[in-house]
């Protein structure tokens, strides 16, 4: 019987995130620093000799075709000329369009799952630069480390900040990046810094202001939070996180979360789970 291959997709918190311009072609100019967390999805990768990729799990409204952990599978074959195929299993714990980079994870993870199993040696500069076809966050989670960006994302340098305890709320709504982007009223003028001097007392998320006018649900959630710790948005929403000091403070927090709202507790970690399993599995 073939052997199956296991691999997280974890999730991300943006930090911080500042916009500092946009560029003529609508992309912007940011500079964020990405930390992992040890919650995420977990995909099952098993080979097929006929070259078929096969995605058996159902996504809600996303068609196999759309999806990215089927577009990164055909974009390796696609770039290594590999024949082989892979019939691919998710158990989905992260909430789409939520800030998370559940996405982007899952291609990224199937972009690094695949190349193990189908023997294919890509180097993890390859399949990041390959994957920012795919979306801005998948190199991030290929390289698995900790880090700022800069540019619309794709610079980066390595980071190692605390690595506490968060509480992650997830509000119910959906929000979309590229919507968030387009925004007459998103603040996109804060000035370019030295990233690495940028220090802890200043972190902040220049969307919070434009996702709250437009999603006052997340609003409500962050207020809510914020009674328990200093709380932040991730990335664009609609995620909110707050950090704590020890696992057992943050699952109090979680325990006087109002019953419609879900949340989870996770550790920040500055090397992806992804890349702790595959050293384990080597
Ligand atoms: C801004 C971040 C920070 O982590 O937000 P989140 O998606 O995580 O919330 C990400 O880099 C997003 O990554 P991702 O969600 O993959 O974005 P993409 O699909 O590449 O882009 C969606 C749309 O967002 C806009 N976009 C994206 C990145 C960027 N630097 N400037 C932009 O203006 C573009 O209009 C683009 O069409
Ligand atoms: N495997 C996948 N997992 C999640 N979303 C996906 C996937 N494939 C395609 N998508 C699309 O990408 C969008 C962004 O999803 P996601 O990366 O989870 O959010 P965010 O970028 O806000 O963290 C989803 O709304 C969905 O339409």
């Amino acid at each position: 019987m073939a052997t199956t291959l296991s691999l997280p997709a974890p999730a991300k918190l943006n930090l911080f995130l500042f916009i500092t311009g946009r560029r003529p072609n609508g992309y912007h100019d940011l500079q964020t620093l990405f930390q992992f967390v040890d919650f995420g999805d977990e995909l099952h990768f098993s080979p097929r000799s006929d070259g078929q990729i096969q995605l058996l799990t159902d996504f809600a409204g996303v068609p196999p075709e759309d999806n990215l952990i089927v577009k990164a599978a055909r974009l390796l074959q696609q770039k290594t000329g590999c024949s082989q195929g892979a019939d691919i299993r998710i158990d989905k714990r992260l909430p789409m369009g939520g800030g998370l980079g559940g996405g982007s994870s899952n291609a990224a993870t199937t972009l690094v799952g695949l190349n193990r199993l189908w023997g294919t040696e890509v180097d993890l500069d390859t399949l990041a630069r390959w994957g920012l076809t795919l979306g801005a966050d998948v190199p991030i989670f290929v390289r698995g480390k900790a880090a700022y960006a800069e540019g619309v994302g794709e610079i980066f340098t390595d980071a190692d900040p605390a690595q506490p305890w968060y509480l992650v709320v997830v509000p119910p709504a959906s929000v979309n990046t590229g919507l968030v982007f387009q925004s007459p009223d998103l603040k996109r003028d804060t000035p370019v810094r030295p990233i690495t001097a940028i220090q802890p007392s200043e972190w902040a998320n220049d969307c919070e202001p434009t996702v709250f006018k437009h999603y006052p649900v997340i609003e409500k959630v962050f207020s809510w939070l914020l009674e328990y710790a200093p709380a932040r948005m991730t990335g664009t929403g609609c995620c909110v996180f707050a950090q704590f000091d020890s696992q057992v403070a943050a699952v109090a927090a979680q325990a006087l979360l109002p019953p419609q709202w879900q949340g989870f507790v996770a550790k920040g970690v500055n090397r992806s789970p992804l890349h702790e399993r595959l050293a384990v599995c080597a």
